[in-house]
């Protein structure tokens, strides 16, 4: 094991610093295409402002002869186009596919000044995580880059989940994670076919002896998996976020399933069609009320320290904590986002009067 004094060395000689902390980054949506699908990606540069995050995706969803032509597409894209202040993300192939390491060289070497972050699918344990981290250093130090690339797991196999606390303390250059819905269902042998959401079957029903017919209440089926993800993501200071919701026509259920995760601690989701972009931009983004009440309570909090009324309800160091967490998350969004940044500016007015 190395020791904690090098957890911040490179691991090449010649690659840059390893980060002290994940830089926040809005990333409300990390939005999917297919490089080698020229219809697609012919249509990232207008994608480019209204997207947080843009991922050049190389594994599920490419068919295995067309792999290589979606390298290439990402490298012609990523080359072609200004990102401006939208970052670029690649989801390269699985570690035990015969692609991961032609997509990591290829990457690094061609467009690593580009790329932001790489998203390593099914990751089983802090053991993939290594193998990539010092991969990546070689290829940053052949590659004379500047700044490291992060990386981002994507849980998805039931080994992963009960290691990750250890997947998100990793490395250094540990971004965040996403729940992977549907590889984690056919891994743990759920019995749904569906990616992401609930499923009618899985509820709880009402006692006998009340009204007749006995309600029942759907469950969520992903709660217990997100809640552990999240805490590790936050134990470890780096950044959480729900995966993919397949049913692209039901725009309500993909609401709900984004705002569960946003509520639970959550920064963004991926979005796989052009109609999820705008449902995780309303999700992610903090309403303008909130916005509102949590400074007017980090307004009248002070020093953040004693106890306070405010419209009936108190207020703490714990609820000046939470109203940091929104109002910062705020901040960082309205600085990207001018059309936020005007409707919390009008709704904090609208409060103060
Ligand atoms: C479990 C997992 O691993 S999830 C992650 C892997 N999956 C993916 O990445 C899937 C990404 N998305 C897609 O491939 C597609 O959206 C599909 C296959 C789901 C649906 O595609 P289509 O049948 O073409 O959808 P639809 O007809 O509604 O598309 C409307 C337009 O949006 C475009 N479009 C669809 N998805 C995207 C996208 N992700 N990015 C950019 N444009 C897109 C289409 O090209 C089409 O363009 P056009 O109007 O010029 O013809
Ligand atoms: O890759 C995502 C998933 O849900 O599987
Ligand atoms: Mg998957």
């Amino acid at each position: 094991m190395r020791s904690a004094k090098d957890f911040f060395r490179p691991l090449a000689v010649g690659a840059p610093a390893p980060l002290r902390e994940v830089p926040f980054r809005p990333s409300r949506m990390i939005h999917f295409f297919d490089p080698g699908n020229e219809k697609m990606a012919a249509k990232v540069p207008a994608l480019v402002s209204e997207v947080d995050v843009l991922l050049g995706n190389l594994e599920d969803a490419v068919a295995a002869d067309r792999k290589e032509a979606a390298r290439a597409g990402l490298v012609k894209t990523a080359r072609a186009t200004d990102f401006g202040g939208t970052q670029l993300w690649t989801r390269i192939n699985s570690l035990d596919s015969p692609w991961a390491l032609d997509d990591l060289v290829t990457l690094v070497t061609e467009i690593g000044d580009r790329l932001d972050v790489v998203m390593v699918p099914k990751v089983e344990g802090p053991q993939d995580i290594h193998y990539v981290d010092r991969l990546l250093a070689q290829l940053e130090a052949k590659a004379a880059l500047t700044r490291p690339i992060l990386v981002h797991a994507i849980l998805e196999t039931a080994a992963g989940v009960t290691a990750v606390e250890e997947i998100a303390a990793a490395s250094p250059r540990m971004q965040g994670i996403s729940l992977g819905p549907a590889d984690l269902a056919a891994d743990r042998r759920m019995k749904t076919t569906r990616v992401g959401g609930g499923h009618p079957g899985y509820l709880v029903r009402e006692d006998p002896g009340g009204r007749a017919p006995r309600a029942t209440y759907q469950q969520d089926l992903w709660h217990y998996t997100l809640a552990r993800m999240v805490d590790a993501c936050a134990a470890h200071g780096i950044l959480p976020y729900y995966g993919p919701f397949g049913d692209i026509q039901d725009t309500t259920a993909c609401e709900d399933q984004f705002r569960n995760a946003f509520l639970l601690g959550c920064v963004g989701a991926w979005s796989l069609h052009p109609v999820q972009i705008g449902i995780a931009r309303r999700v992610f983004s903090p309403a303008p009320q909130e916005v509102a009440w949590a400074r007017r309570v980090i307004a009248a909090m002070g020093d953040g320290t004693g106890a306070v009324m405010i419209d009936g309800k108190m207020q703490d160091d714990a609820t000046y904590k939470q109203c940091r967490v929104v109002a910062e998350l705020a901040d960082a969004l309205a600085a990207r986002d001018p059309e936020l940044a005007r409707a919390y500016a009008e709704a904090t007015e609208e409060a103060a009067r």
